[in-house]
Order: C-alpha cells, then structure tokens, then sequence
C-alpha cells in the first residue's frame, strides 16, 4: 500500500469549494518514514505530519536535529527542547496530514497473521517430513532387496 490516504473532507456547507482546505489527508509512517533525506524531509509531530524541506536550513536550531528525526516521530525532542510558541506556531506552515491511525487496524491484523503462518509452517513441514521419511523408507527397501 503506497501513496497518501484518500482525503477525508470534514462535512462543511460549502464544501467542494472548500474541499482542499478542510480535508486531511492521512498518512502512514511508513509513507513519512521514506522523507528521510535532504531532499524531502517529513516529521511527525504529536501525531501531525510536517514536512520541514525548505525550514531545514532556517530551523533556528540547526539541520542536524532535524535530519536525525526525519521520517519518525519528533514529537519527544521537539517537546525536550522546549520550542517556544514561535516555534510553535511555525509548524502550522509546514502541516501536510495527519498519522493515518493504523496501528489499530494492524493491531486486530497480527493474531490472524500469525495464527495462518503457523498453520502454513504445518503445510509445508508434513510434505518434507514425508518426503524425507519416504527416502529412507525407499532405501530400506532397496537395500534389503539387494542383501536378500
Ligand atoms: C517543524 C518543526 C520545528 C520547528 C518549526 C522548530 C522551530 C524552532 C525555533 C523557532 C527555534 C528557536 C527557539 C524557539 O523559538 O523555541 C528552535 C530551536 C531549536 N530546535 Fe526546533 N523546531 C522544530 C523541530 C525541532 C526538532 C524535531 C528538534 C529535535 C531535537 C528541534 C531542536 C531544536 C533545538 C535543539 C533548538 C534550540 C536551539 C538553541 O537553543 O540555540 N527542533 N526550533
């Protein structure tokens, strides 16, 4: 699965003229953890995806802080470093989406993910076993034949 969420529009009366500024668009931290780069940098921060590209070399402290929390949440440095409310309020402009909540949805996924692998390592060991054990069997055979 690639590519940013499909945009959720909050209901609102106008709002196919509106649509791009009130809908967010989700996006998974995979899709976040891949803008790791010089060349695209996103951050999460308190849930919320920012992509701070062009503030790298305006970010008052330094572009080495940023690049070492690039693609992943931020939200604990940016909160230990005690951002002003400047600083705060510069996130606004650097705001793309929201965290798409999949943690949930992969949460229910996983026991059934791997109840089927264990069944499926059962599939495929019996065949082996069998074919392993037949060998031998087949050799058995073989070699009594031969010494009778
Ligand atoms: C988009 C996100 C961010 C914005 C808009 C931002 C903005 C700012 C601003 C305006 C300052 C100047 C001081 C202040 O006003 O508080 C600052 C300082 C600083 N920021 Fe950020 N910042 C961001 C993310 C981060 C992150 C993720 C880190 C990770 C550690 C970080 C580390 C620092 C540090 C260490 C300073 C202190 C510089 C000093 O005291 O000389 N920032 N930031």
């Amino acid at each position: 699965i690639s590519g940013p969420m499909a945009a959720v529009e909050a209901s609102d009366s106008d709002g196919k003229e509106q649509g791009v500024e009130t809908s967010v668009t989700y996006y998974r931290l995979e899709e976040v953890a891949k803008r790791n780069s010089l060349k695209e940098l996103w951050l999460v921060i308190h849930g919320r995806v920012y992509d701070v590209t062009r503030f790298l070399n305006e970010h008052p402290g330094g572009e080495e802080v940023l690049l070492e929390q690039a693609g992943v949440d931020a939200s604990e440095s940016f909160e230990d470093v005690g951002h002003s409310s400047d600083a705060r309020e510069m996130l606004k402009q650097y705001y793309i989406g929201d965290v798409h909540p999949v943690r949930t949805l992969r949460a229910r996924r996983d026991p059934s993910k791997s109840n089927t692998c264990k069944s499926c390592w059962v599939y495929w060991i019996f065949p082996i076993v069998g074919a392993v054990l037949l060998g031998f069997l087949y050799r058995y055979y073989t070699s009594e034949s031969k010494s009778s």
